[in-house]
């Protein structure tokens, strides 16, 4: 899979994450609001604030790809318990995942492959897979919107998670970040004109200005609703609880450290399981060892 998403890039880039390769990272509290004491027993989702260290970032594995470009943003943040262990949660800002399976992403991350002379991915390949795979024709034509800030973006963890409370009752949750801010995106004209790493730059100048605030949503799931098919929405209608907030309130001390981190869906911490989402299950072996190519003899920029 890991090889498959080299491909994809167009090249490897040593040192870099295989996927979401050019990110930044930030620091900030997460304070819950109590409205989920009562359905799990995770630490973070009582009712003490703990810190958290986000790592906002483009999906692409080539770290050159502009920001203006229409792809996915992902906001990986770790809550660091008070126990001394810390659990993951990442986000990208569309809803829906393009495969339901770890075989359709791969079979979609091959037909993606740039094109040898043209260095652009086939659109025929791709119009072949999506004929062959019409499931995916809706989370694959999701248009991801270029935002005027990563503060400005919402984020959906995308799989349904178990959220085991203190009786030992389970409930499939689905998270969503919601930024304070409100969703705000740039048109092409304007997308046009911004500096390649606009993003990042962008969000240590607001953050010169005052915190940058997210709501963390759960959408609760009902009997019948799929917790296996991260393609798949649940009803619009599902209750949807706002469970806590977090304050970003600058750019980590050290960013060489925090982006050698991985973090990982798998991070998870009592309270908290993996759903029968088969994508989910197999995410940790990929994070694994893309950590494992960037970190072994790979010095970063080579
Ligand atoms: C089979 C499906 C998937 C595969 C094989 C895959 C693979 C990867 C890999 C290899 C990395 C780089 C890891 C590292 O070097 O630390 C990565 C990063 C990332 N992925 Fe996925 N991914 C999948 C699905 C998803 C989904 C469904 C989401 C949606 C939440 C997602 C969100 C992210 C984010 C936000 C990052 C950046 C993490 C960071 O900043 O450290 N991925 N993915």
């Amino acid at each position: 899979m890991v090889d498959s998403m080299e491909r994809m890039a167009g090249a490897v880039y040593p040192g870099h994450r295989r996927s979401s390769a050019r990110g930044a990272c930030f620091s900030g509290v997460f304070t819950p609001t109590g409205a989920a004491a009562q359905l799990t027993v995770a630490a973070h989702l009582q009712r003490r604030p703990v810190p958290v260290t986000v790592r906002f970032s483009s999906s692409e594995g080539n770290p050159h790809v502009p920001d203006s470009a229409p792809v996915t943003r992902g906001m990986a943040a770790r809550f660091h318990l008070p126990d001394g262990t810390h659990t993951d949660l990442l986000g990208i800002t569309v809803p829906l995942f393009v495969a339901s399976t770890p075989l359709e992403f791969f079979g979609l991350t091959e037909a993606l492959r740039p094109n040898a002379e043209s260095g652009h991915p086939d659109p025929s390949r791709v119009q072949e897979y999506v004929a062959a795979h019409p499931h995916l024709a809706g989370p694959i034509t999701q248009q991801p919107p270029v935002p005027a800030s990563y503060g400005t973006a919402a984020y959906w963890a995308i799989h349904a998670f178990i959220w085991v409370d203190a009786a030992g009752g389970r409930r499939p949750v689905r998270y969503r970040w919601q930024p304070a801010a409100g969703r705000m995106n740039l048109t092409p004209e304007e997308a046009a004109t911004c500096a390649d790493d606009y993003l990042s730059g962008e969000l240590h100048e607001r953050l010169r200005r005052g915190p940058v605030a997210f709501t963390l949503h759960v959408q609760r799931g009902e009997p019948g609703d799929p917790t296996d098919n991260p393609t798949v929405a649940w009803p619009a209608e599902r209750s949807d609880v706002a469970v806590g907030q977090l304050e970003l309130t600058g750019p980590v001390d050290d960013q060489e450290y925090w982006s050698a981190q991985r973090f990982d869906p798998g991070h998870l911490t009592a309270g908290i399981e993996l759903s029968d989402d088969p994508v989910l299950a197999f995410r940790s072996r990929a994070y694994a060892e893309s950590y494992r190519r960037r970190n072994e003899n790979e010095p970063k920029g080579m």
